[in-house]
């Protein structure tokens, strides 16, 4: 599905924290959302899943986010957020099982235990041992099989890859851009400009809530990376990969 953004502007708690943000994400792209902290990633982020209130317009698949009801919301939009004190004493297949929810009546049925097990299979999660003993990018993993577990349309996700090492950082990123190929519409923040750069279809690069600049990887320069993280940086081409190197 895709996803519209409006003239979004937010305010908490009298801060007024987004303005003027427009978005147009298609559906299947794996849209990559970059800039330093506290330019406002994670309101973005949490605004398109209907957690704080908002003035312009979100539409998913052309329908205002006001009027999708949050329990079908929560069938269309799979959240993975950033930090999850995730110290619970549920194995790895139960606590992806809570995926479900939304589409559980009173029992679980045959359609949920089967959605549970192939994304558990496919993130390779190991499935039986206890969520609270497994190690941070582990528990990372669980917390992608249960978005994805409510089988949604939209994931978004807060810096995916923060607790992961080289290996998973780079296994978890070719999860998602095969899931945006096969049609999820994925939105994530990331601080690892390498990894944006090198498997988002897309970025947008934020700075103090507005959007400097929507663009493909390629046509991120080091003139925009300063002007959003207040540093020199130069941007080189190395075997096929854009690396982002500080200017110390
Ligand atoms: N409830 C709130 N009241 C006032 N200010 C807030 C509130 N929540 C967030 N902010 C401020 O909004 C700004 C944006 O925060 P946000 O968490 O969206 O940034 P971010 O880009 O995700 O940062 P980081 O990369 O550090 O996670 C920050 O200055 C933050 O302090």
């Amino acid at each position: 599905m895709k996803v519209e953004v409006k003239s979004l502007k937010v305010d908490l708690d009298e801060v007024l924290i987004l303005e003027g943000v427009n978005l147009k994400v298609k559906e299947g792209e794996f849209f990559g959302i970059v800039g330093k902290n506290g330019s406002g990633k994670t309101t973005l982020l949490r605004t398109l899943a209907k957690f704080y209130p908002k003035e312009g317009s979100i539409y998913i698949d052309g329908r205002e986010l006001e009027d999708i009801k949050l329990d079908e919301l929560a069938r269309i939009v799979g959240v993975v957020p950033q930090e999850f004190e995730l110290n619970v004493n549920f194995t790895v297949e139960q606590f992806v099982a809570l995926g479900r929810i939304p589409y559980i009546r009173i029992f679980e049925s045959e359609k949920d235990r089967e959605v549970v097990n192939r994304v558990i299979d496919s993130l390779k999660c190991p499935k039986n041992r206890i969520v609270r003993t497994l190690s941070g990018g582990e528990k990372q993993k669980v917390l992608i099989a249960k978005a994805l577990a409510q089988e949604p349309k939209v994931l978004l996700l807060d810096e995916p890859t923060s607790h992961l090492d080289i290996k998973h950082q780079i296994e978890i990123v070719k999860i998602l851009k095969s899931l945006a190929k096969r049609g999820l519409t994925i939105i994530a923040t990331f601080h690892d400009l390498n990894l944006a750069l090198n498997f988002c279809d897309r970025i947008a690069i934020m700075k103090d809530g507005r959007v400097l600049k929507v663009c493909k990887p390629d046509e991120v320069d080091s003139d925009v990376l300063r002007e959003a993280f207040e540093v020199e940086v130069e941007v080189v081409n190395l075997n096929g990969w854009k690396v982002v190197i500080p200017k110390v």
